[in-house]
């Protein structure tokens, strides 16, 4: 099948007169930029095959017959190696009939200079994320171009043999060792490394290449219009050789292997077995929607004024602290709007799991009526939660219901009218990318996709001060009116305010207080057991190792710290005292609470990964430097730490990725970055902040691509991985040796009229499923670590881990 360019929304493929160009991606998390780069600077169009397409590789001829130039992307690895490179390798060899213009990038420059005599080298330190003035010889495709900042993501180098030799100034003549490589660009500012080359071309074939990323956010506008200037020479070499493409520009599909998931989530299954799959899946569908009746979905909802209303004392007043609940509890921070409920109704909510290890999607309102399904992949699973929630959007049917606000229609405030809530977890966002799970993945025993359908919803819009009560379930009235009256009792008894306990009744009081004494005798009897400092340094050092071998740019290394809490009259820590002490002692923006089919999750996370609004603006939030606060550590200081070049490195590996990321699913044109490494502040840390944003096309009824597709191509979170993403994923399993479960992935809501809201779950506890019934203890989780760069110093990871363990620790030291 073919796939033409990852951002095939953006391409018109068949457009009369294109160009077309053959990008060969190496496994990089950059490559749907570079893509975008080059439909949009050059206006060819971008068909994608992978280095190891083996089809493609065994007819490389009669592929590159269609295209009229190549472009070979960066990727980690080594170019010597032969896995790393794959087909990139036949391209040099090709014969005087079948040649055409090359562009290398990075590892694809590498290769370039390496089949022509050049020496790969390592770096004496490795450059990613690390931007520089390129020094240029103005000739060839440099020509007209003016100063060039460009980033750089490489561990390797290519050695020209006369490299050191020249005094470090920039030369632009061929020697004999590599005859046919003509040096264009170098870096002559790096003090350690000394020159580096950064551009080449061959000096008779039409093959050219740079070492630098022009695809990058920092790389200045110049490196748009060197790939221009390229493109002239391409053309140039084209015609005067005469040189066509084959008349079917398709005729190179039959060899091509599509390259990634492009199919949106309300793509039809097309294989016969996914369709014998997909019918029994379907059904979920239909029975999640047979719960809220076969006529149109209504929406009834009543909007309240009630000021700062606490949605803890909300869950309370609703005797809700005990049971199944999903709450996304802004916390009250300046960074937060909205609080959400999400209410399971015992035997009538429909509650979807999914187990990465075996491939088993369970579904059904309680055990007794469970159906389990295997499935061929995880991507079956989107197109079902897609389904789902279109089959209720209550935009299809008209108008939802306003039963009290009197205003008509639906409440565009709110965020959420019902929907999916839950999580997505790291290791079903390792199947989404074809990363192996860790082998002890299988004793998981928490389900790896775990939501609730929810018909019940509470909204607190704490800037408006408003409160949505909604639900989806026909003739709902009594609940609605029940929610209605607590909050007026609430408002009444001014119990919304901090102080709640104290007016909310000696009852409440005494339990409270009963409440917090039994947790706090548990803790003080708990064992902690933190990651040994020796060990997590060397796991640090084991990292920086194949960050210096090309092959991760940047690794988020994590660990876990244990907590065994022993259990006393057969009941362990309360979650809700535990969540609501956490939250005390660290608010943030995403405080989570979730009690959800086995699974437990009291969490502050800080971390927006994606939110996406009903009209299609998507915004991610990728937070990568951190600074620990302290009385010493001024305001000032940590901006200063946070500007370094080692906290904007991390930073910026992270905006690239998430930008391809984006640009796979919307078009690269259509991404933008409105804030780039700002300063945060939060209770226990600074955080260095950036913002990626895009807009998915307008459809027209239900085509094109949803929020739900940005989510599943963008998972596990690039700020959780590193870059480039596979490659780095695979590095860390075999580091970390265990799975990160729930930590690590995405925990939020998709909404029934279109949007979407998940935060990245860290600085959070998540209790062991099945601990509760294994005797006289139970253990907690928290996943903890930070981003691991070549300036990294060991010792400075194992504090950045223990510091961010503490945030969530917190809750767990006793009085
Ligand atoms: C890995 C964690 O956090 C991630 C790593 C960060 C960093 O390296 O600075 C910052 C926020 C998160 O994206 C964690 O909190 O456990
Ligand atoms: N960005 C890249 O292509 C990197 C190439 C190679 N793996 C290196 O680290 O030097």
């Amino acid at each position: 099948m073919l796939h033409a360019a990852a951002s095939s929304y953006a391409t018109d493929s068949a457009a009369e007169g294109r160009r077309h160009i053959l990008y060969v991606d190496a496994y990089d998390s950059f490559s749907n930029s570079i893509i975008g780069l080059l439909e949009h600077s050059l206006g060819a169009s971008v068909t994608t095959v992978r280095i190891d397409d083996r089809q493609a590789s065994a007819n490389i001829i009669q592929v590159l017959k269609a295209f009229d130039a190549v472009v070979v992307g960066p990727g980690p690895g080594h170019p010597a190696n032969s896995d790393d490179v794959g087909l990139i390798n036949h391209l040099w060899k090709l014969s005087a009939d079948d040649l055409l213009p090359v562009f290398g990038i990075c590892l694809g420059f590498q290769s370039l200079c390496l089949a022509h005599g050049a020496s790969i080298k390592r770096l004496k330190q490795a450059r990613h994320g690390i931007i520089s003035n390129i020094a240029h010889s103005r000739t060839d495709m440099f020509k007209g171009i003016a100063g060039l900042r460009a980033t750089q993501y490489h561990s390797l180098h290519v050695d020209l043999a006369a490299n050191r030799s020249e005094g470090g100034q920039a030369h632009w003549t061929t020697n004999s060792k590599c005859p046919h490589i003509q040096p264009l660009a170098w870096d002559v500012e790096d003090e350690i490394n000394g020159p580096v080359l950064m551009a080449a071309r061959h000096t008779t074939k039409p093959f050219w290449g740079v070492q630098f990323h022009p695809e990058s956010i920092c790389t200045s506008k110049e490196g748009s219009r060197l790939l221009q200037r390229w493109w002239v020479q391409a053309k140039a070499w084209l015609t005067s050789r005469s040189r066509m493409v084959a008349p079917e520009h398709t005729a190179a599909s039959r060899y091509l292997l599509p390259t990634s998931t492009t199919a949106t989530a309300r793509d039809a299954i097309r294989t016969e077995a996914e369709y014998e799959q997909s019918s029994a899946v379907s059904s979920l569908a239909k029975a999640i929607r047979l719960s809220t009746g076969s006529q149109a979905t209504q929406l009834q909802w009543t909007r309240h004024s009630t000021d700062q209303i606490s949605p803890i004392v909300l869950v309370e007043m609703l005797g809700l602290d005990m049971d199944e609940i999903i709450l996304l509890d802004s916390q009250n921070h300046n960074m937060g709007r909205f609080s959400l409920l999400g209410v399971v109704v015992p035997g009538e909510t429909v509650k979807v799991t999914y187990r990465a290890w075996d491939r088993t999607l369970r579904y059904g309102t309680c055990s007794d009526d469970e159906r389990c399904v295997q499935l061929q992949s995880i991507n079956q699973i989107w197109s079902v939660l897609q389904e789902s929630i279109d089959l209720h959007d209550p935009k299809m049917y008209g108008h939802g219901q306003d039963s009290n606000s009197g205003s008509g229609g639906l409440p565009c405030d709110s965020p959420f009218w019902g929907g999916f809530m839950g999580y997505i977890s790291y290791e079903a966002g390792l199947e989404t990318i074809d990363v192996e799970l860790h082998e002890s993945a299988t004793s998981s025993t928490i389900p790896d996709i775990n939501f609730a359908f929810v018909h019940r919803s509470v909204v607190i819009d704490h800037a408006t001060g408003q409160t949505y009560v909604q639900s989806l379930l026909p003739n709902d009235s009594s609940w609605i009116a029940h929610v209605r009256r607590t909050i007026h009792e609430i408002l009444q008894s001014r119990a919304a305010v901090s102080q709640s306990q104290i007016t909310r009744g000696d009852i409440t009081v005494t339990r409270e207080l009963r409440d917090d004494l039994e947790m706090e005798t548990r803790l003080g009897l708990s064992q902690i057991s933190t990651p040994q400092e020796r060990q997590y340094r060397n796991k640090v050092l084991r990292c920086q190792e194949s960050l210096a071998a090309g092959d991760s740019y940047e690794l988020c290394l994590t660990d876990e710290t244990l907590i065994t809490v022993p259990r006393i009259d057969d009941k362990g820590v309360n979650p809700w005292t535990l969540y609501k002490k956490l939250r005390r002692k660290n608010p943030a923006p995403y405080g989570a609470y979730l009690r959800l089919s086995n699974a437990t999750v009291v969490g502050t996370s800080p971390e927006r990964f994606l939110k996406w609004n009903r009209e299609g603006h998507c915004q991610f939030r990728p937070i990568k430097g951190t600074v620990k606060k302290s009385p010493s550590m001024t305001r000032e200081t940590a901006h200063n730490i946070l500007n370094s070049s080692k906290e904007q490195a991390e930073n910026l590996m992270i905006v690239d990725l998430i930008r391809h990321d984006l640009s796979g699913v919307i078009g690269a044109e259509h991404c933008s970055v409105p804030k780039l490494m700002t300063v945060e502040e939060y209770e226990h840390v600074y955080q260095l902040v950036s913002v990626i944003e895009g807009k998915l096309p307008c459809s027209q009824g239900r085509e094109g691509p949803t929020g739900l597709d940005v989510l599943k191509a963008s998972l596990p979170p690039g700020s959780m991985t590193g870059a480039p993403k596979k490659r780095s994923c695979e590095i860390l399993r075999d580091i970390e040796q265990r799975p990160r479960g729930i930590y690590s992935g995405v925990l939020g809501y998709l909404d029934v009229g279109g949007a979407g809201d998940f935060s990245v779950v860290i600085r959070t506890a998540i209790r062991d499923a099945g601990c509760v019934s294994r005797g006289n203890v139970e253990t907690w989780r928290i996943g903890a670590g930070g981003a691991v760069t070549i300036q990294s110093t060991d010792r400075g990871e194992y504090l950045e881990m223990e510091t961010k363990v503490m945030t969530a620790l917190t809750a767990f030291q006793s009085k």
